[in-house]
């Protein structure tokens, strides 16, 4: 890649904007905001300013509810040759986009599954998304150039790209991120009018749980907004471990010896699933499984060859954790490497097959 645009320069634009030049693309600066790009200018991220030509990738980093009116303006303008956002949700704009009359062709929806609590260029970095996933969801629809430019995008940011569907993607981050959004904020939310004597004892463990919750409400409202249904399936899931909780907390308090060693057994249960849970947190992407199997498929140069490979690995039930392709130069044939769990192999190899798709090997 040699040109992108970068549209929304707060932490995320900015953050890929600064690897992407550090990497040797020349990049431009937009933002709806003047000052954003002129400062992440000033941090070395590319130009302030729109290219005369298209470029080849337009990045869209603004708050979700701006994304396919951007997309849409973009693609009208020929903007680029692909455009990519990175928005929290994927599902909704995605849909917007086409009501919009964008072109699906060009368009992929990303999302790299990295932040911070703070907003704006002062706190991008370059670093940002090394080791970390970064969601890519295309669709039949997609073409073959597009998926590749994003590809390329992920591995300019030293990310791990993950193919999904899009409505799966909201569900799992409703789970993953979404919620703990908002139970951090909930939790931090009892301090706003604790006592000082209380709130000065905060130790570690206070923090490392409210951490998020000294993120941006306007652009959380919006990631919300974009994905309420999902959201509310998990928190109303964690309602009920919470009336559980208290309900074993209360049998705790009771005189009765019985009522106590349930309300016992319901406290440890909780904290027992804790670890259970807090154990299937992953390190950096790819610290755990250490091995991984490659499912090398022929793909011939068509448009959308490889979302419709994406889209059959996704029938099967089968996460892509990475992917590499290899064109061989002058030829109208190439080799997809699909990078799954060792468990996944057999399975994904068989439904492949039985879509008509040639294995090698
Ligand atoms: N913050 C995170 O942790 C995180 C992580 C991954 C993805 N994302 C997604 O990345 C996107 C950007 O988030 P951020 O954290 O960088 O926010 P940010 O507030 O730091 O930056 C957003 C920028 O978009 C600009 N903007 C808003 N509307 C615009 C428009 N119509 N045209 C041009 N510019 C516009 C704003 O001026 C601002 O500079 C969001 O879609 C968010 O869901 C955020
Ligand atoms: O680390 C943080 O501060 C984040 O909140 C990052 C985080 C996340 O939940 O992991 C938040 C929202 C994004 O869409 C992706 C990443």
């Amino acid at each position: 890649m040699r040109t992108a645009l970068v549209i929304g320069t707060g932490l995320i634009g900015t953050s890929i904007a600064l690897a992407l030049t550090g990497r040797g693309v020349r990049v431009y600066l937009a933002d709806q905001d003047p000052d954003q790009p002129r400062t992440a200018a000033a941090l070395g991220a590319g130009t302030d300013g729109l290219p005369e030509g298209p470029v080849e990738l337009a990045v869209v980093a603004v708050p979700p509810a701006r994304i396919a009116a951007t997309l849409a303006e973009l693609q009208r303008r020929g903007a680029a040759r692909a455009y990519v956002d990175v928005g929290s949700v994927k599902g909704g704009p995605a849909r917007e986009l086409l009501a919009l009359g964008g072109d699906p062709r060009s368009y992929l929806g990303t999302h790299p599954m990295a932040g911070k609590e703070r907003s704006g260029p002062l706190a991008a970095s370059a670093d940002l998304f090394e080791g970390r996933p970064w969601v890519l969801t295309p669709t039949p629809r997609t073409e073959t150039e597009v998926l590749n430019l994003a590809l390329e995008l992920a591995s300019l940011c030293r990310a791990v790209p993950v193919v999904m569907d899009a409505d799966a993607h909201d569900r799992a981050v409703a789970l993953v991120s979404h919620t703990p959004q908002l139970v951090s904020s909930l939790v931090a939310a009892r301090l706003e009018s604790a006592e000082e004597t209380a709130v000065r004892l905060c130790g570690q463990g206070i923090r490392d749980v409210t951490r998020i919750a000294a993120s941006e409400p306007r652009m959380w409202l919006d990631i919300l907004s974009a994905n309420p249904g999902p959201v509310a399936d998990v928190l109303s899931e964690v309602a009920a471990d919470l009336d559980e909780t208290v309900r074993a907390l209360r049998a705790l308090e009771s005189a009765d010896e019985a009522k106590r060693s349930a309300g016992a057994a319901g406290v440890e249960a909780v904290l027992r699933r804790g670890n259970a849970g807090r154990e299937r947190v992953p390190g950096k992407h790819g610290a755990a499984p250490a091995v991984y199997e490659s499912v090398a498929v022929h793909i011939s140069d068509r448009p959308g060859e490889l979302a419709l490979i994406f889209a059959d690995a996704g029938r099967a039930g089968v996460n892509i954790e990475d992917v590499r392709i290899e064109h061989a130069t002058g030829q109208q044939a190439g080799l997809v490497e699909l990078i799954v769990v060792p468990e996944a192999a057999p399975g994904l190899i068989a439904a492949l097959r039985e879509r008509g798709w040639s294995i090698r090997g």
